[in-house]
């Protein structure tokens, strides 16, 4: 398989060049160059796999033989070994049309963990094999750079640098990132929001001599490789809700901030896999939401929100889906990007809008009704959903039709963040991971958010 980018100015690549170069050289993103389709009758026997055995056959179709199969395995097994249930992502039936398929039984108890273990052993296999020089740089609103960091702290050979946006993620996040003292491993807390850690890295990864004199990686879901490990999940999810007797009709509900877990089952759902509706929830950062319901792509106000790891305005994946939107021509996509960054803004009508009308349905859920819905949830299940999930399941109930099964994905374990489950009075119990953290000391560095000091740290760090 090559990939190639969503700007059309990068020659096809193979998959290791792919997750190395990250963000392609032309500021677009890489994208498989054919999506592989699955027939129903492979889907069939995909049904009896393994969560491990399928993640093995869907990365072969994206990898062919560039690692050998059986190098393959040991990385998709070591993966998910970390995890702490046997099934990787348990799908729970809460009633005969509500699923949650839950994600956060990784080592940072949140959905990242599913790409971001794989993602790391890739690195080391790599760094071994080829001799390159791994230096990752990545920006988080909480939970990709916990995940990120676990995934390479202390392996020879990687260091990684994460910016997350100072007292903007949760208490648990920030110890979760903090208190890990390899000395691989950099923390920069910077005074803004995501959208300006995410915006910094965008900038020095753009810039292809810095690029390429620091050997910059990238670990956020611009990685091709984190969102083909994501699809992984949708197709697990499906079959165990098939058998569990789900009906014909099922969706998924997907809280969103990056676009980066919802293009993966857009993915996913183009490679085959019969998935009704894809359901985009976003918070009260609705960027997304009013993109498909009105056709208007333009940041709004920043709010900080009870789910902070979606509280992001640009969302980074938005481009792979706007390639595909309008068939692949990457010239177009690049003239509105171009446009994008121009007028800040961006807008869709008639029959496109009814396409993307036709690829998602979204809902963009106030913060009240998110705690809402934890405690209905709470009292009528028994069952304690994270703000984000949250999220995901307040927009499956607005918008899944009578007869529709919709399983919503739950990205992260609700410990990450007591400060919203407070608020409704509602007590959990730490897992013991998380309350050994709070006895631990922090290390990280607060800096301002400009490129320039982001990138001087990166001179001494790399
Ligand atoms: N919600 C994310 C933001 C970064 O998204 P990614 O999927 O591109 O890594 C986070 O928790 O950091």
């Amino acid at each position: 398989m090559q990939y190639i980018s969503t700007r059309g100015q990068v020659s096809p690549i193979g998959f290791i060049d792919a997750v190395l170069m990250g963000l392609a050289d032309d500021g677009g993103l890489l994208v498989p160059e054919q999506i592989p389709q699955v027939a129903p009758s492979i889907l069939k026997q995909w049904q009896e796999l393994t969560y491990t055995e399928l993640a093995l056959e869907i990365f072969s179709l994206y990898i062919d033989d560039e690692i050998p199969r059986a190098d393959l395995q040991k990385l998709v097994e070591s993966s998910y070994a970390t995890f702490r249930h046997t099934e990787v992502t348990p799908l729970q039936k809460l009633s005969d049309d509500r699923y949650v398929l839950e994600l956060f039984h990784g080592p940072t108890f949140a959905f990242k963990d599913v790409a971001l273990q794989f993602l790391g052993n890739l690195y080391a296999y790599v760094s071994e094999r080829r001799n390159s020089v791994i230096h990752i740089l990545g920006a988080t609103s909480g939970d990709t750079g916990a995940s990120a960091i676990e995934g390479v702290r202390g392996k020879e050979g990687i260091r990684i640098c994460i910016l997350h946006p100072h007292e903007k993620v949760s208490k648990v996040q920030e110890l979760q990132m903090t208190t890990v003292d390899d000395a691989n491993v950099l923390n920069l807390s910077v005074k803004g929001n995501f959208d300006d850690c995410q915006r910094i890295i965008k900038d020095l990864f753009a810039d292809i001599d810095f690029k390429h004199r620091y050997h910059l990686r990238a670990i956020n879901s611009i990685n091709i490789a984190r969102i083909l490990a994501q699809t992984v999940y949708y197709f697990y999810g499906y079959f165990q809700a098939v058998k569990q007797g789900s009906p014909a009709k099922i969706n998924f509900s997907v809280p969103t901030g990056n676009f980066g877990d919802i293009f993966a089952g857009y993915l996913a759902k183009k490679m085959g896999l019969p998935i009704h509706k894809l359901i985009l929830a976003t918070n009260e950062n609705n960027i997304l939401a009013r993109f498909v319901n009105e056709g208007l792509y333009q940041p709004g106000d920043f709010k900080e929100t009870y789910s902070p790891s979606m509280d992001i305005q640009v969302a980074s994946n938005f481009e792979r889906y706007l390639y595909y939107l309008y068939g692949e021509e990457a010239g177009i996509v690049a003239s509105l990007m171009a446009q994008f960054k121009t007028d800040g803004r961006l807008t869709v009508s008639g029959d496109i809008l009814a396409q993307v009308q036709g690829d998602f349905a979204a809902y963009s859920v106030a913060n009240e009704a998110c705690l809402d819905t934890i405690s209905a949830y709470h009292q009528t299940y028994g069952y304690l959903l994270d703000p984000h999930t949250a999220c995901g399941v307040t927009a499956a109930d607005q918008l899944a039709a009578p007869g529709e099964a919709t399983i919503t994905l739950s990205t992260a374990h609700p410990a990450k963040f007591d400060e919203a489950i407070q608020l409704r009075q509602i007590k959990q119990t730490y897992p013991p991971q998380i309350q050994a953290l709070f006895a631990k000391p922090q290390f990280q560095t607060v800096v301002d958010g400009t490129n320039e000091a982001i990138q001087a740290q990166l001179e001494k760090f790399f």
